[in-house]
């Protein structure tokens, strides 16, 4: 009963420190109406591309897939896919039983980038920073998801696409596909937060190399750099999708409270400095510490042999 009120107070604070986590980090956005952005205008002006679609498919087992559909135009983002994709990563946010992520494109390509028909349409500069601060604030949300996630890269993942796939915590890669931030031949550099995604993940000399080279980095060099995982082998263990999922499932198994909470730690470890990090984790400590999973390892003297 003691532990219980205990753990209710802890667990109050605990939504407190992830509400200042997230307050800190401007409510998970990048952007707001102080920096001069306006959600619903830039909205709205997206809307008026369409083409294309964000499925979100969530399961009982706290696995949910993301799917970029448009095959027609080899998943490019079109106006109207920005927009799903805020939807589908606010959906995600309110999702609480939700423990991982599987970002995939449809038939079998990842994401070609912005919809080149869209990116001439909105090519005057107020445009495309309003574009590049949406799109920044939304996959900014998504790496921010309490939950694990994983970039599936069949096919080709260009420009914004390969954007993207840094917005996961992961990357597999299937074999053949490709991985390749085209965007000096665009004459453009990322502008979704690649490139700073990018720099963390492998560095600032690979990160250079990539971007300046518009290199296209295949399985071989993507796990070389630390950009992807895993290769997904295996003809016969089952489809793409299917493989992704076991592999996720490693790190998914468990209580969604406590799998959320091994997110928290890291992403709070990865973007706080060290004395702020060390206060989230110890409030998000206590929203696991005497919690359903931990009382009942202890009652069951679990050993780790
Ligand atoms: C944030 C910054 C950005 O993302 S800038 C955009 C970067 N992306 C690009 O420049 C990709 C340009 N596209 C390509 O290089 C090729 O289409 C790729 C993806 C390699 C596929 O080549 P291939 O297999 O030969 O097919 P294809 O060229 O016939 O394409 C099939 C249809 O899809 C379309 N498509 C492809 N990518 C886009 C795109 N980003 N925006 C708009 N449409 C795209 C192609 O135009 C083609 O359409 P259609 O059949 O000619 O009507």
């Amino acid at each position: 009963m003691v532990l219980c009120a205990v753990r209710q107070h802890l667990l109050r604070g605990s939504r407190g420190a992830w509400a200042r986590f997230l307050q800190r980090q401007s409510r998970g956005c990048v952007y707001s109406s102080v920096h001069g952005f306006q959600q619903e205008e830039i909205r709205e002006k997206l809307q008026a591309f369409p083409g294309g679609s964000i499925e979100l498919l969530t399961q009982e087992s706290g696995l949910a897939v993301l799917t970029i559909n448009y095959p027609s135009r080899m998943n490019a983002f079109s106006g109207s896919m920005m927009v799903d994709l805020e939807e589908r990563v606010s959906q995600l946010e309110g999702w609480t039983d939700g423990k991982g992520l599987i970002v995939q494109g449809a038939s079998g390509t990842f994401c070609s980038g912005s919809d080149l028909n869209a990116v001439r349409a909105l090519s005057n500069p107020q445009d495309g920073m309003k574009m590049c601060m949406f799109m920044q604030n939304t996959l900014t949300r998504l790496l921010r998801l309490p939950m694990i996630s994983v970039a599936l890269v069949e096919g080709r993942a260009l420009g914004g696409g390969a954007e993207l796939t840094t917005a996961c915590d992961f990357r597999l890669m299937a074999p053949g596909s490709v991985i390749q931030f085209v965007h000096k031949h665009m004459g453009l550099v990322p502008g979704w937060g690649g490139a700073a995604r990018l720099v963390r993940i492998v560095g600032s000399q690979n990160a250079l190399k990539l971007l300046g080279g518009a290199v296209k980095v295949d399985p071989e060099l993507a796990l070389q750099i630390g950009l992807a995982e895993e290769v997904l082998q295996g003809e016969g263990a089952g489809t793409p999708l299917q493989r992704a999922e076991n592999w996720l499932s490693v790190y998914t198994k468990g209580p969604a409270p406590v799998i959320q909470a091994v997110k928290k730690v890291v992403l709070s470890g990865r973007e706080l400095p060290l004395s702020e990090a060390l206060k989230t984790e110890k409030d998000v400590f206590g929203t696991v510490w005497g919690g359903p999973a931990n009382m009942q390892a202890l009652a069951s003297k679990s050993k780790h042999r």
